[in-house]
C-alpha cells in the first residue's frame, strides 16, 4: 500500500531492509520507520539521531503497549478504526504486529463490519490517500495513473479493485468504496503474510447512484449516476490492460461489484488471467468449506442435499455454483445437481416463467414453473422507487402482481436441508421458517451470511435456540459464543476472509497463471481440513485467532493443485518452503544506509 524508497533484501534470518531515505526522510515514511526501536547505529548511519527519544526500546513490546493502550482510547468502534490507519501511515511493521498479536478483536474493526462504516463516513473522516483512484471520465490517464503508484513491473503481486456498487451489504458508496479495497488488503496481510509493499488498492470510480453522496458538498468522487454498458467494459478493460502491462505478475482481485457486472467481469478475464472475483468464488469456497464438515456432521450425504439459497446475487450464485460443482462431484450429472438447489430472490422463488426477467447465471437453476404451480402465492407490496438492482427487475416487479412464491412457502415446500441467505435482508429467517424447517430434519444446516452484522437474516442465538440446540451454523460477521442447555456453541465465520487470503498467497507463490475451479475447492478443502472437531457445539471452520495457519495450509494446497495441474509459472521443489519464503511478517528488520 506504500510506494517505496526502500527494499527489503536477503531471505530468512538474514532479511534486512537497504535504503538511501536519510534523517526526518526514514522517520515519515511508514514502511521505515522503527520509532523508538532504530538502534543507535542505525541513527547515526541513517542521520536520524537526536530526532527521536534517546531510548532505544530495540523490539516492538513497549510500543505495542502504548498502541493497543491508545486503541481502547479511542471511543467508538469507528474511531478506532480510524486510529489504527492513522498508525499505519505512521508505522506500517507496528500496525500489522498490533493486528496479529489481537487478530480477533481487531480484525472486525479493521474489516468487516466496521469498514462498512468507514465507507459510509469517507468524506467526513478523509485525511490522506492511500489507493489509486481512477475514473471512467478520463479512461485515458488509467495507466499513467497507476504508474504513479512508483512501482516496477516486479514489485506488484496483488491489487484489490472496487467499483463499489454493491459494498458489503450497504449498497453503492462510489468513491468511498476505496476502503473495501484497502481493508481487503489488510487482511491479505494479516492473515496470510502478503506483503503490504507489494499491493495496490484501487477504486473504480465510474459514479453512483447514491443520492445521500451526490448530494454530499463533501464527497470525493465525481458527481454523476452510475455509467453502464459499453463506456463501463472499456473502462474495465483500459484498467485490466494497464495492470498487465504494468505489474505483469500480478493477482487481479475484484471486490463488491454489482450482481449485473461481477460475474460478466471475472467470465471475461478468468480463462486468461490470474484474477478472482471474491464474493462469488471466494464466497462460493469459503462456504463449501464450512459445508464439508456440517454435511458429514448432518450425516446426509451431498446427494440428498436439498439446498435454498436466499438473495441471488453475486455472492448467493457463487456459492450456488460451487455446491452443484461439489454435489456433482458425487456422482450426480452436472443437471441433476442443479436440481437440489433452490434460489430464492425479491421475486420469490426464481421459476422459469420469470426467465425473461432472470440474470444469466440465474437461468439453469430455474425451477419449471410446472412443478411449483400449485404452490401459495403471497402478495407483495412493490416500492416503484425500490432499487433496481437489474434492468428486468423493475419489469418482474409489475408481473409480480398476484404474489410470488416466497421463502416460508419455498421451504414448507422443499424442506430443505440446508438455508443459506445473501439476501441483505436482516430477520427473514424467522422464527416460523426456521422452526418448520427443523422440524424435517435432524440436523439443519442454515448460514446467515449477509454483512455487516445488522443484515443478517438471523442471529446465531435464535437459531440454536429455534432449532434446539440441532442447526449447523455459520455466519457472514463475527459473532460471540452463544450457551444453550449447558452445551457453549462456537460460532463459524464463513466470510470469504477466511479463504482468500491463502488463495492469493498460493497463487503468488506459484505464480499460478489462472486461478481454476480446482484450486478454489483445494482451498475450500484445506479451511475445512483445519476444524476437524465434532462434538456438539464445535465451529464448522477455523477460528480467525488461527488465520495465519489456515491461510498458509491454504497456499500449500493450492501451489500443489497449481503445480499438478501444470499452470504454476514458478519453479518449486518444496511448496511449503515457498509459501514460508513468499510471507512477510511484522517485525523489525536491521536497516543498512546505502
Ligand atoms: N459472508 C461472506 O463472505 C459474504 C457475504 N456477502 C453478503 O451477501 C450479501 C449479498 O452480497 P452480494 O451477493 O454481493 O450482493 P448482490 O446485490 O449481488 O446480491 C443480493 C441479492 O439479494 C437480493 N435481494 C435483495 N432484497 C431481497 C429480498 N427482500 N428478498 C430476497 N432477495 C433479495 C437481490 O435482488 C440480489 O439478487 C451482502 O450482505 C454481502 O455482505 C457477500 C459476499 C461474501
Ligand atoms: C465479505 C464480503 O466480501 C462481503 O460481505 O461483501
Ligand atoms: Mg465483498
Amino acid at each position: 500500500m506504500v510506494a517505496r524508497k526502500f527494499q527489503i533484501v536477503g531471505a530468512g534470518a538474514d532479511r534486512k531492509i537497504q535504503t538511501t531515505a536519510r534523517g526526518y526522510e526514514v522517520l515519515r515514511d511508514p514502511g521505515l520507520n522503527k520509532g523508538t526501536a532504530f538502534t543507535k547505529a542505525e541513527r547515526q548511519a541513517l542521520q536520524i539521531d537526536g530526532l527521536l527519544p534517546p531510548v532505544v526500546t530495540e523490539d516492538l513490546a513497549p510500543q505495542l503497549e502504548r498502541a493497543y493502550a491508545a486503541y481502547h482510547e479511542a471511543p467508538t468502534d469507528l474511531d478506532k478504526h480510524i486510529y489504527l490507519w492513522r498508525l499505519h501511515d505512521n508505522n506500517v511493521t507496528l500496525f500489522y504486529a498490533l493486528l496479529q498479536e489481537h487478530l480477533l478483536e481487531i480484525l472486525p474493526v479493521v474489516y468487516d463490519p466496521v469498514v462498512g462504516e468507514a465507507i459510509e463516513h469517507y468524506s467526513e473522516v478523509f485525511t490522506r490517500p492511500r489507493g489509486i483512484y481512477l475514473s471512467i471520465n478520463e479512461p485515458e490517464t488509467v495507466e499513467q495513473k497507476l504508474a504513479n503508484f512508483g512501482a516496477g513491473p516486479g514489485d506488484i503481486d496483488l491489487l484489490v479493485a472496487s467499483d463499489a456498487e454493491a459494498i458489503l451489504g450497504i449498497g453503492d458508496w462510489g468513491t468511498n468504496g476505496v476502503d473495501i479495497a484497502i481493508g481487503k488488503l489488510a487482511v491479505y496481510t494479516a492473515a496470510a503474510g502478503i506483503s503490504p509493499y507489494r499491493v495496490v488498492p484501487v477504486i473504480l470510480d465510474v459514479g453512483t447512484d447514491n443520492e445521500k453522496l451526490l448530494n454530499d458538498p463533501l464527497y470525493l468522487g465525481y458527481r454523476h449516476g452510475r455509467t453502464r454498458g459499453k463506456a463501463y467494459d472499456d473502462f474495465i478493460d483500459a484498467y485490466v490492460t494497464a495492470a498487465r502491462k504494468l505489474f505483469p505478475k500480478a493477482l487481479l482481485h475484484w471486490e463488491d461489484f454489482g450482481s449485473t457486472n461481477a460475474r460478466r467481469i471475472i467470465n471475461r478475464y478468468r480463462g486468461t488471467i490470474p484474477t478472482f472475483n471474491d464474493d462469488e468464488q471466494g464466497t462460493g469456497a469459503i462456504v463449501v468449506a464450512a459445508l464439508l464438515n456440517a454435511v458429514r456432521r448432518s450425516g446426509t450425504p451431498w446427494a440428498e442435499q436439498r439446498v435454498v439459497v436466499y438473495g441471488a446475487g453475486t455472492a448467493g450464485a457463487g456459492i450456488a455454483d460451487q455446491i452443484r460443482d461439489h454435489i456433482a462431484s458425487q456422482g450426480l450429472s452436472k443437471e441433476e445437481a442443479t436440481r437440489r438447489i433452490w434460489l430464492v430472490d425479491e421475486p420469490g422463488l426464481l421459476t422459469d416463467d420469470l426467465k425473461d426477467g432472470l440474470l444469466d447465471y440465474q437461468l439453469p437453476y430455474a425451477r419449471p414453473h410446472a412443478e411449483v404451480a400449485d404452490l401459495k402465492r403471497t402478495r407483495v407490496e412493490t416500492d416503484p422507487n425500490a432499487e433496481t438492482r437489474w434492468p428486468e427487475l423493475a419489469a418482474l416487479r409489475e408481473k409480480l402482481t398476484n404474489g410470488i412464491i416466497d421463502l416460508a412457502t419455498t421451504v414448507d415446500a422443499i424442506k430443505p436441508t440446508i438455508l443459506i441467505g445473501t439476501s441483505t435482508k436482516p430477520g427473514s429467517f424467522t422464527e416460523e421458517i426456521v422452526r418448520n424447517l427443523a422440524s424435517h430434519v435432524e440436523r439443519p444446516i442454515i448460514f446467515p451470511l449477509s454483512n455487516p452484522t445488522a443484515l443478517h437474516e438471523a442471529t446465531p442465538a435464535h437459531l440454536i435456540e429455534w432449532t434446539d440446540g440441532k442447526v449447523l451454523v455459520a455466519t457472514g460477521a463475527p459473532f460471540d459464543d452463544v450457551e444453550y442447555k449447558g452445551v457453549t456453541y462456537k460460532i463459524a465465520q464463513a466470510n470469504n476472509a477466511a479463504l482468500y487470503p491463502g488463495v492469493g498467497l498460493g497463487v503468488i507463490t506459484a505464480r499460478a497463471k489462472i486461478v481454476t475451479d480446482e484450486i478454489l475447492f483445494a482451498a475450500a478443502k484445506a479451511v475445512a481440513g483445519q476444524a476437524t472437531d465434532d462434538t456438539l457445539g464445535a465451529s464448522l471452520l477455523p477460528s480467525n485467532a488461527d488465520l495465519r495457519t489456515t491461510s498458509s495450509a491454504v497456499a500449500v494446497e493450492i501451489v500443489r493443485t497449481a503445480i499438478n495441474q501444470g499452470i504454476a509459472e514458478a519453479k518449486i521443489d518444496d511448496p511449503v518452503e515457498a509459501v514460508r519464503e513468499t510471507q512477510w511478517w511484522p517485525v523489525y528488520l536491521p536497516v543498512e544506509a546505502v
